[in-house]
C-alpha cells in the first residue's frame, strides 16, 4: 500500500447511457478534472468521440475533454447496436451498452485495479427493454459485491452556507403504494445502522445526531391520520434510543415539517441562537426524501452507495434525453460525484494505512462537518 501523501485515488467513470447526456458531462467534467487522480473511462470509445464531434459542431465554444487524450477502458458495442443508438432515445442498444460499462467497472473495482466507481447516469426503462431486471445501478452494484446490506446516500454541500446535507433512503425504487409494506423495523434497523458506520467512517462523525421521518401526515396525528408511527415506528425508536445511548435520534419528525431546519441551513436563512440541523435525515421512501434534497441541490448533490467493499458515487440527475447532444447539460453534480468519490477514497487508505491515527483529530474532508 503506497503511503497517504503520494496516494492518488484510482476511479472508474462510466458513461451512462449513450443516447443521454452521461457522455457530454464526463467530456465537460474531465476538461478540467475537480480532483487529483487516476481517471479511466469505462464505455465505448466510439460513441464518446460521437459525442465529443457533435458538441464540437455546436456553435458555443465548450470546454471539453478530447477523448483521444482520456484514459480509457473500451467496451465497444457490436456494430447492430451501434446503429440503433439515437441521442435523445432510450433503447436496447442503450439500455445494453450502459448495463455492459458498468458491469466491466465493477468487474474491474471487485479485482483492485479501481478504488471507486463514478456512475454516468442510466435509464431503468432502457434496461428493461435490454433484459436486465435490476431497479437501478445500486442494485447491480450490490449484487455482484456479494452485499445484501445497502444503502442509497444523497450528499450535498450548500454554496451558500458550507452546510452538509446527508439523506439516506430507507427504501427506494418501489412503487409507492408498496411503501407501507416494505418498512418494517428490521429494514430501518438496517439502514440506520449502515448510515452510522458510513457518518463513522467516511465522514468522520463518531455521534451524530440523525433525524427520522415519519410516513404520514404530521406523523400520523396520534393514529388520527395513520397508524404505521404509533403501531411500530414510535415503539422502534424508543428501543434505538436505549441501544444507541450515544446517539441523537429524533423523530418520527412528520415529513413537511423535517425539511424545514435544512431548508434554513441550506440557504442560510436563520440566525436562531441554537439553532441545530442535523447531521443526516433518514427518510422513508424515495420522493421523500428526494424532493427536498433536488429542490435545494439539483445542480450538485451526489447519491452514493453504501455498504459496498468500493467507493460508489453518481450525479443526482438521470439521462436528460430531452437535452442530450445540445451541449446544455450542467456538469456540476458529476464533477461533485468524482470530488466526493475521490475523498471517501482517500479517507479509506488513509484509515487502512494509518489505523492507528485518531481520525477525528484529523478531518481535512470537505464534506465534513
Ligand atoms: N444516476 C442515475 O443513473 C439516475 C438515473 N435516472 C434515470 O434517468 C431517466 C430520466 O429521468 P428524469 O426523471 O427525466 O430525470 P432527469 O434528471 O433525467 O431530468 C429531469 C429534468 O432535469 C433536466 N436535467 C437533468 N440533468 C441535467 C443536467 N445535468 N443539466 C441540465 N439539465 C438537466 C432534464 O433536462 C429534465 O428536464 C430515468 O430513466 C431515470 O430512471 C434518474 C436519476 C438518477
Ligand atoms: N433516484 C435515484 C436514482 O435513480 C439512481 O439510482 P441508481 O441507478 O444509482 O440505483
Amino acid at each position: 500500500m503506497s503511503d497517504t501523501k503520494s496516494y492518488r485515488p484510482r476511479l472508474a467513470m462510466t458513461l451512462g447511457d449513450p443516447a443521454g447526456i452521461g457522455p457530454e458531462v464526463v467530456l465537460k467534467a474531465l476538461a478540467v478534472p475537480p480532483v487529483d487522480c487516476d481517471i479511466t473511462v469505462v464505455g465505448s470509445r466510439s460513441r464518446l468521440i460521437a459525442t465529443y464531434q457533435q458538441l464540437r459542431s455546436l456553435k458555443a465554444a465548450l470546454p471539453l475533454a478530447n477523448p483521444e487524450q482520456l484514459q480509457m477502458l473500451d467496451v465497444p458495442l457490436a456494430p447492430s447496436l451501434e446503429q440503433q443508438i439515437v441521442v435523445g432515445q432510450e433503447s436496447v442498444a442503450s439500455g445494453a451498452a450502459s448495463f455492459r460499462s458498468l458491469e466491466t467497472a465493477i468487474d474491474q473495482a471487485l479485482t483492485g485495479a479501481f478504488d471507486g466507481i463514478v456512475t454516468g447516469p442510466i435509464s431503468k426503462a432502457a434496461w428493461s427493454a435490454a433484459g436486465h431486471a435490476y431497479p437501478g445501478q445500486t442494485e447491480l452494484l450490490a449484487e455482484r459485491a456479494g452485499v445484501d446490506r445497502f444503502g442509497m446516500l444523497f450528499v450535498a454541500r450548500s454554496p451558500h452556507t458550507g452546510w452538509c446535507l446527508r439523506t439516506l433512503l430507507a427504501t427506494t425504487h418501489i412503487p409507492l403504494r408498496d411503501v407501507a409494506d416494505a418498512l418494517t423495523p428490521a429494514l430501518l434497523t438496517r439502514k440506520l445502522d449502515l448510515l452510522i458506520e458510513c457518518l463513522w467512517q467516511d465522514f468522520g462523525l463518531a455521534t451524530p445526531r440523525i433525524a427520522i421521518a415519519g410516513l404520514n401526515p404530521h406523523s400520523g396525528e396520534q393514529g388520527k391520520l395513520g397508524h404505521e408511527e404509533q403501531d411500530w415506528l414510535i415503539p422502534w425508536l424508543q428501543a434505538t434510543r436505549l441501544r444507541l445511548p450515544q446517539l441523537q435520534l429524533e423523530g418520527p419528525i412528520p415529513p413537511d415539517t423535517l425539511w424545514v431546519k435544512p431548508g434554513q441551513a441550506w440557504f442560510g436563512t436563520t440566525h436562531t441562537p441554537g439553532f441545530n440541523p442535523a447531521d443526516a435525515y433518514l427518510a422513508l421512501y424515495h420522493d421523500q426524501g428526494l424532493i427536498p434534497v433536488k429542490l435545494m441541490a439539483f445542480d450538485r448533490a451526489v447519491n452514493t452507495s453504501i455498504g459496498l467493499p468500493f467507493v460508489r458515487t453518481s450525479p443526482d440527475h438521470g439521462t436528460a434525453f430531452d437535452i442530450a447532444g445540445r451541449g446544455q447539460a450542467d456538469a456540476t453534480s458529476i464533477m461533485a460525484a468524482l470530488a466526493l468519490a475521490a475523498e471517501f477514497c482517500c479517507e479509506r487508505h488513509r484509515v487502512a494505512a494509518a489505523p492507528s491515527l485518531s481520525r477525528l483529530h484529523d478531518r481535512k474532508l470537505s464534506y465534513k462537518s
